[in-house]
């Protein structure tokens, strides 16, 4: 499966530079190589060897390295002469980045590092690609100078030869084994016994050793973490895109499948008349398109923020740091939950491989985990929520994302209940608020009981991660309510398509407000009565929506290729592609399977001359 996987990999690239240069000559800008990586593992279902070249590897000579260190790799790399990845985590060691153990001695008599990964659990375990893809990597270790820790520094590493493809002396590299999907992609492991690498190969754009040994802090501590921000933006629109197929397929399907009457004695409606099948599929079609909105929002901010910082403008980067783990761990989560609930829609054929459903959870699912793990994530914002709190009540102002919460700092309660938009939207931001403020109170409380801020950090965990979970809600519901009513463009929209964008704002904002009717409840008082009224309102518009399903999965233009679904074809041959999946089972080959003569038959025969013995 991985030869199979680099072959197409490799063709994919191919096709992918041509295009770039047809469409973008010359250009290096990020949008190619994203889309690149993007329809590359679109098109290859097990994985794309290539990503974490294309996405990281490329990305940290460029952004990470100085201008010479980019001409000496980086062009290379951009060019796909060489093949890299990202060597970050270990196998003891993922979240926790300052207990890496993967060490960089500097040796300032030849001018080397000397690179060790002194125990098993310092071997790199997991880099896209390690295992049998790459020659090279950026190997992130922490830099020693005198037996002095100095911090984490990336450090280009060739692993293979270049022309046998054999590993180096010094290096012991290989795949880490079968996952539950991305097979295609050969993650591996990495041992590194006193390999030698010149100065140069340091990445010194930011942080430098000079050849006498002396060395020069990077300005920023967190801009080494840069690579992973960039990744973190691109799950946000990789998984709306899983997300976007699984909707695709069960829509499709949806209309196609007819079961169970609703009236009796009528015929069997198409499954998605049926209010709790639409209730399934078509809050999964808005939220595809809430995250990709969302995610190209944040992608223009990761351009923005990368530009200023390549002027050594570290401003923008907590902003942005902030926005990429709330958009990846939102996006990832809800993806991977929505295609779980798009596969059940789908009955026993969602869950035949021919409908290719598992495939794509099986791809949205590891983004949970890698780029940084969700609650990892989730704590990290909890915890710059805390930060920004303490400039609320400082009377600072916060960075523009966060703007809403001095706003609700300064409600003494919450207006009158419309149930408009705007009030929806208020309520999730003010529960978020209010949020905020209760794990402050827990997390100050702790700190002023003399715990220490991590331990204060971990012991107020679940309320730091419930305020994260609800600032993401309220910066994805405000981004698409933002596009919905006050887009620039909004005056181009045909009426019957704006009346469509609002009916998707209408349904996004009652099912983000029942789903966290808890959280809500808590600051906002609300009656009966008006949530009885958003009930009807959710039905109203799942009914409205309807007729509008399939045209809007359409719209996201997912060749039948890339769905790769005898379920979600678009000529809506359901059954007749089922049979043709299911006639080409290797067991359908012979009508007596080879099983018979040498299992199957003894074993009745033995069952049956049993029984007759014991009649006896
Ligand atoms: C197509 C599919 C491709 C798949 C590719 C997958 C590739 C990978 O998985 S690569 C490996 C990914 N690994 C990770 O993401 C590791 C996650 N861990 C981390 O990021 C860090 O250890 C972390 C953030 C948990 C803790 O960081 P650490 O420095 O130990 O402590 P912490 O105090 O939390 O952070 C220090 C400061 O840095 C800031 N910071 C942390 N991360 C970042 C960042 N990425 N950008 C900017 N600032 C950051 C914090 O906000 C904090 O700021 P302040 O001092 O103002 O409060
Ligand atoms: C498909 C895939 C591809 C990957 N590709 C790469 C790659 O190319 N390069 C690379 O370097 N890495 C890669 N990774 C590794 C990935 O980045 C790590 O798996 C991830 O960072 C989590 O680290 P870990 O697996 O060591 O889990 P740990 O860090 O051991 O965490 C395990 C669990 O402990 C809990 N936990 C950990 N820390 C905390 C905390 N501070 N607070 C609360 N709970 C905590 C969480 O529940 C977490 O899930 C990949 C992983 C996968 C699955």
């Amino acid at each position: 499966m991985a030869s199979m996987s680099v072959k197409h990999a490799i063709a994919a690239a191919k096709k992918l530079r041509s295009l770039q240069e047809r469409f973008n000559p010359g250009g290096s800008d990020i949008y190619p190589a994203l889309m690149g990586d993007e329809a590359i593992t679109a098109l290859i279902p097990s994985g794309n060897p290539l990503s974490v070249h294309i996405l990281m590897f490329t990305r940290a000579l460029r952004e990470q390295g100085t201008d010479e260190q980019y001409e000496k790799f980086g062009r290379r790399a951009d060019n796909n002469e060489i093949i890299g990845t990202f060597a970050q985590t270990e196998l003891g060691h993922g979240t926790y980045l300052r207990g890496l153990e993967a060490r960089a001695d500097y040796d300032r008599g030849t001018e080397e590092f000397v690179l060790n990964t002194p125990k098993l659990s310092s071997y790199k375990w997991w880099p896209g690609g390690l295992g049998q893809t790459c020659n090279y990597c950026i190997f992130v270790a922490q830099l020693y100078i005198d037996n002095e820790a100095k911090g984490m520094a990336m450090f280009v590493v060739q692993i293979r030869d270049e022309e046998t493809h054999m590993p180096l002396p010094g290096v012991h590299v290989g795949e880490i084994g079968k996952k539950m999907g991305l097979n295609g992609v050969n993650n591996g492991f990495l041992g590194l016994k006193d390999y030698r690498v010149p100065r140069l190969n340091m990445l010194m754009r930011h942080q430098q050793v000079l050849p006498d040994g002396r060395f020069v802090k990077s300005p920023v501590s967190q801009v080494s973490y840069f690579p992973m921000v960039f990744v973190r933006c691109m799950v946000a629109r990789q998984n709306s895109n899983y997300l976007a197929q699984a909707a695709t397929i069960a829509t499709r399907y949806s209309v196609i499948r007819r079961q169970s009457p609703i009236e009796e004695g009528q015929p069997e409606p198409k499954i998605l008349e049926h209010l709790t099948q639409q209730m399934k599929v078509i809050p999964e079609i808005v939220t595809a398109v809430v995250y990709r909105l969302a995610a190209a929002n944040l992608q223009n901010m990761y351009n923005e923020t990368a530009e200023a910082v390549y002027r050594k403008d570290f401003s923008r980067l907590p902003e942005l740091h902030a926005l990429a783990c709330i958009l990846k761990v939102a996006t990832s989560y809800d993806s991977t939950y929505g295609i779980e609930r798009l596969r059940q829609a789908c009955g026993g054929h969602g869950y035949l491989t021919a409908g290719n459903l598992g495939n794509i959870f099986a791809m949205a699912a590891p983004a949970c985990t890698y780029e940084g793990e969700n609650s990892v994530l989730y704590l990290q914002v909890g915890k710059i929520l805390m930060k920004n709190w303490s400039q609320v009540l400082a009377g600072r102002e916060l960075m523009p994302s966060m703007a809403y919460i001095s706003e609700c700092s300064k409600m003494t309660s919450f207006p009158q209940w419309t149930g408009s938009w705007e009030c929806l939207l208020k309520a999730i931001q003010y529960a978020c608020v209010g949020s905020i403020r209760l794990a402050f109170q827990s997390y100050n409380a702790r700190v002023q009981s003399a715990q220490s801020q991590t331990a204060a950090v971990n012991y107020s965990g679940l309320e730091l991660t419930k305020a994260a979970e609800l600032h993401g809600r309220s910066y994805v519901a405000g981004n698409f309510y933002q596009q919905i009513v006050n887009s620039p463009n909004k005056h181009q929209r045909s009426p019957q398509f704006q009346k469509v964008l609002e009916n998707m704002l209408e349904l996004h904002l009652i099912q983000i407000f029942f789903r966290h009717l808890g959280d809500i409840l808590r600051f906002i008082r609300i009656t009966e009565d008006e949530i009885s009224a958003l009930q009807r309102r959710l039905e109203e518009v799942l009914k409205e929506l309807r007729p509008d399903a399939v045209a809007i999965t359409d719209a996201f233009d997912f060749n039948d290729k890339i769905l790769s679904s005898a379920l979600g074809c678009y000529d809506g041959n359901v059954y007749e592609r089922l049979f043709e999946a299911a006639l080409k089972h290797p067991l359908n080959r012979k009508s007596v399977p080879d099983f018979f003569e040498a299992h199957l038959k003894p074993f009745m025969k033995e069952n049956a001359d049993n029984a007759k013995k014991s009649k006896l």
